[in-house]
C-alpha cells in the first residue's frame, strides 16, 4: 500500500538534535536484542535525511525510510538518548518513493534522499530552514518569506569533483567512498550524481596505479603511498584539474603514474598534494604540480575564475551561476558603494559584482585561494577590487579601524556560521546592504537571532545545489531597521 506523504509540516518533538558522535560521555551500546525487528511508523525526516519514528518511547533513526512509511528495521545502536536503526523492508511505501539508482550500495555520502522524489527534496530542504527558524525563533521569524527551492537543472551527474579514497587490501584495489561513520571504503565504478568526465578518470586511475605497481597508502601498516584521488573538472572549457593526495614524498613509479594520467582525455594539470598520518584532514600543507597548468578555468556568468587544486569551489558549476545571481539580486548596489566579499574562495561574488560598486574588497583565508582571487581579478581585466588573506574575525574589524566605510557585505561562511565576536563587529559597523549565504539553516538559524537586534529579514531564497543529498544553500536578505 503506497501513502500519500506531507512534508510540509515536521511534526513531534522537532527540537530533538541528535548529539554528536564525539561529545558521546557513555560508549554507545550494540543493541541486546541482537538481530530482533521492529515495525516502526515514520513520522518525519532528520536534518540529515533519515527517517525518525519512536520505539518503546524513544526516537530512532533510520536512514532510507520516508515520512507516513511503516517500516520494518533492525535496531543496531543503543544511545542514551536515541536509537539507531537499519531498514530491513517497507511494509508500507510513501507515494514519493522512488527506485534507488542500481548498481549503488545506499549506504554511501551523497545519495541520502535518492529514494525521494524530487519534488519531496525540495520540499523537504525549504521544511529544513522552516524548522530551524521554529527552533531559534529569531525576531519576526514567523513573517519571513520562505521561498520555495529553487530547484537544479540536472539531478544527476551534476558534481564536477570527486574526492575518492583509495585502498589495498588482500590484492584488491577499492577506489571510492567511506560507508558513513565507519572504515570500510566502499568501491565505486558508479557514481550517479558525479559527471561521466571524472568519474572516468577517477576509474582510469585506479587502473593505472594497479598496472604501475604505484604504492596505495595503508593506515594500519603504516605504508606511504597514493591515499586519495581527487579529480575536477570546470565545466565550461572542460579542463581537468588531478591532485593525488599522498602519505610521503617520494614513491616509486609516481612520476610514471603522473604522465599517463597526463595523457588521459580533459586532463591538463596532475599535482601532488604531501599529507601524514597524523592529520586529521583531507589535505595536507604541501603542494606541488607535477605536470601540466598552474590552473583550471571556470567560467560563471560572464566572468572567468582559475582555480588552483585547494581554492574552494561550488560543486555544481551549472547551479552556482543561479545561487549568485539570486544573491547579488537580493544584494541592493550602487555604484558609490565599498563592498565586503567576506569569505570570498577564489573571489567569485565580489568579482561578479564588482561593476556595480566603487570598489570591492573580500577575505578569504587559505592563501591559495586568495592568489587565485587576486588573479581572477585580473583575468576580468578589473581594477576596483582586491582580495586579502586573514581570517574574517581579524580582517573586518581591522578595516573598520583603518576608516574603511563598509556599505555593502556579503558573507559565505562555513557550515560553522558567524563567530559571534564577528557578530558584534557587524551590528557595530552595519552595513546597509547585506545578504547571508548559508549551506547550514541551523547556524543560519542561530546567527539571525543577533543579527536581527539590528536587521530584518524579509525573504530567504533556497537553491539546489546538491540534488540526492540533504544539503541545501539559502540566501537571507537583511534589511537594517531605521
Ligand atoms: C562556503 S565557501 C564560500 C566561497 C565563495 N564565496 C564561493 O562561493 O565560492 C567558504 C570560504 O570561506 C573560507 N573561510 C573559512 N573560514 C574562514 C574565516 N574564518 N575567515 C575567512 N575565510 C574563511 C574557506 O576557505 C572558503 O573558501
Amino acid at each position: 500500500m503506497q501513502k500519500k506523504t506531507n512534508f510540509r509540516k515536521p511534526q513531534g518533538s522537532k527540537n530533538f538534535k541528535r548529539p554528536n558522535r564525539g561529545k558521546q560521555q557513555r560508549p554507545n551500546k550494540r543493541f541486546d536484542d541482537g538481530d530482533k525487528h521492529v515495525i516502526i511508523t515514520i513520522k518525519r525526516l532528520g536534518i540529515n535525511g533519515e527517517g525518525i519514528g519512536y520505539y518503546k518511547r524513544k526516537i530512532i533513526f533510520i536512514p532510507g525510510a520516508l515520512p507516513g512509511e511503516v517500516v520494518v528495521a533492525k535496531i543496531v545502536t543503543d544511545h542514551p538518548q536515541y536509537l539507531e536503526g537499519e531498514l530491513v523492508r517497507v511494509k508500507e511505501a510513501s507515494l514519493q518513493r522512488v527506485p534507488f539508482p542500481k548498481g549503488v550500495d545506499p549506504r554511501i555520502g551523497g545519495l541520502e534522499l535518492a529514494h525521494l522524489s524530487y519534488e519531496g527534496q525540495l520540499e523537504f530542504k525549504r521544511d529544513n530552514v522552516l524548522s530551524a527558524l521554529e527552533k531559534y525563533h529569531p525576531r519576526g521569524y514567523k513573517n519571513y518569506k520562505v521561498k520555495k527551492t529553487i530547484p537544479a537543472p540536472s539531478e544527476w551527474h551534476y558534481r564536477n569533483k570527486a574526492s575518492y579514497q583509495i585502498e589495498k587490501e588482500n590484492h584488491k584495489v577499492s577506489l571510492g567512498l567511506y560507508a558513513p561513520n565507519s572504515h570500510e571504503l566502499i568501491d565505486l565504478p558508479e557514481m550517479p550524481t558525479q559527471n561521466e568526465d571524472t568519474q572516468k578518470v577517477e576509474r582510469a586511475i585506479r587502473d593505472l596505479i594497479i598496472r604501475l605497481h604505484v604504492p596505495v597508502a595503508n593506515r594500519r601498516r603504516k605504508f606511504d603511498g597514493v591515499k586519495t584521488v581527487v579529480v575536477r573538472q570546470s565545466e565550461a572549457t572542460k579542463e581537468i584539474q588531478v591532485t593525488l593526495i599522498t602519505v610521503g614524498h617520494k614513491l616509486e613509479n609516481l612520476l610514471k603514474l603522473a604522465d599517463a594520467i597526463f595523457e588521459l582525455d580533459h586532463v591538463v594539470s596532475v599535482f601532488q598534494n604531501e599529507t601524514d598520518w597524523q592529520n586529521p584532514q583531507v589535505w595536507g600543507n604541501k603542494t606541488t604540480k607535477l605536470l601540466g597548468k598552474k590552473q583550471i578555468t571556470e567560467e560563471i556568468m560572464g566572468k572567468k575564475f582559475g582555480l588552483s587544486p585547494r581554492a574552494f569551489f561550488q560543486l555544481n558549476p551549472v547551479q552556482t551561476a543561479t545561487l549568485y545571481s539570486e544573491a547579488l539580486k537580493l544584494l541592493t548596489l550602487t555604484p558609490d558603494m565599498t563592498l565586503i566579499d567576506a569569505y570570498a574562495g577564489v573571489g567569485t561574488l565580489g568579482i561578479l559584482a564588482a561593476d556595480q560598486v566603487k570598489q570591492v574588497i573580500g577575505i578569504e583565508s587559505i592563501p591559495e585561494a586568495v592568489v587565485d582571487a587576486q588573479n581572477n581579478v585580473s583575468l576580468n581585466h578589473l581594477n576596483n577590487a582586491s582580495y586579502l588573506q586573514g581570517s574574517v574575525e581579524r580582517v573586518l574589524p581591522q578595516l573598520k579601524n583603518d576608516g574603511v566605510k563598509i556599505d555593502a557585505l556579503i558573507v559565505d561562511p562555513p557550515r560553522t556560521g558567524l563567530a559571534k565576536s564577528l557578530i558584534k563587529t557587524l551590528l557595530d559597523v552595519k552595513p546597509e546592504s547585506f545578504v547571508y549565504i548559508s549551506c547550514n539553516p541551523s547556524t543560519l538559524a542561530q546567527d539571525l537571532v543577533l543579527l536581527t537586534e539590528a536587521y530584518d529579514v524579509r525573504v530567504i531564497e533556497n537553491v539546489d545545489m546538491l540534488p540526492q543529498t540533504p544539503r541545501c544553500e539559502c540566501i537571507a536578505k537583511l534589511t537594517l531597521r531605521k
